[in-house]
């Protein structure tokens, strides 16, 4: 293939900027108005983002998890009559079953998140340490108890975010749809490794802020 260096560079698809208008303006639903660009983007994003965590090695995975767990209960402060929302780990997230045993050593409640139905919001079901697991969807573990709340504080976990605390997940926009329904009072703590911040995941019109997003060497508020 010849190249013209005195050419400008073309693409084979003209960049995505719908993320930079107002959905109303648009004139699209929130599913519409996330274009192939991004979606594409977000998907190859994931993959390479996952892998990064998964090569982390076991001595340092276990040293970042201490301090993001000693960071998430300075963050989280009383939990004493509170149901703090976490999570059972998978594919390489940081592994915050000590912080659920602190929490319930505190007087505080944990729950889990459940997927019930695909393409519905989530499901929170309160777990203590100890309490029988069963599998659910894509074999994460779940409650088997099913006690369902509505957590004062949720901990999500995040494949990827960005420096104004927006969230790329699985792709199953689970977490968005869930907060979606959420008083306006509850707090979201985002947690990951700081290998995981990238400088935008062009947020769309139903992506959801969080508030904070902590990792084992930074804390940031939004
Ligand atoms: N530990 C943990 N539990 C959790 C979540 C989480 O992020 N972490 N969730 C937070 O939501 C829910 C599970 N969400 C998931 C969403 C998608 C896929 C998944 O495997 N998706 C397909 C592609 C999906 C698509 O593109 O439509 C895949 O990756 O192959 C897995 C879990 C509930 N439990
Ligand atoms: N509030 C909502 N209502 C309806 N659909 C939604 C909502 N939030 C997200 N979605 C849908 O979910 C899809 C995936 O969203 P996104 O890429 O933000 O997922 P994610 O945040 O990475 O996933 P997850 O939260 O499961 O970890 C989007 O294409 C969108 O159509």
């Amino acid at each position: 293939m010849d190249i013209d260096e005195d050419t400008p560079p073309t693409f084979a698809s003209p960049p995505c900027l719908m993320h930079e208008l107002d959905p109303a303006y648009a004139g699209l639903s929130s599913d519409r108005s996330i274009c192939a660009d991004v979606r594409r983007w977000r998907t190859s994003e994931r993959a390479r983002l996952i892998a990064q965590r998964l090569a982390i090695s076991p001595d340092l995975r276990a040293a970042c998890e201490a301090e993001i767990v000693s960071r998430l209960l300075a963050e989280i402060g009383h939990v004493r009559g509170r149901v703090v929302s976490v999570y059972w780990p998978f594919r390489g997230e940081p592994d915050l079953r000590p912080l659920m045993r602190q929490i319930a050593d505190d007087g505080g409640q944990c729950a889990l998140p459940v997927v019930v139905e695909k393409g519905r919001p989530l499901e929170f079901r309160i777990w203590r340490p100890g309490d029988k697991l069963i599998r659910g969807i894509w074999n994460i573990p779940v409650p088997a108890r099913l006690v369902s709340c509505t957590p004062d504080i949720v901990v999500a976990p995040v494949v990827g975010f960005d420096p104004s605390c927006y969230r790329l997940g699985y792709g199953g926009g689970y977490y968005d749809r869930t907060l979606a329904t959420m008083a306006a009072t509850r707090r979201v703590l985002g947690v990951g490794f700081a290998q995981s911040r990238i400088r935008t995941i062009y947020p769309q019109a139903h992506d959801i802020r969080m508030d904070v997003v902590v990792t084992e060497s930074t804390t940031d508020r939004c």
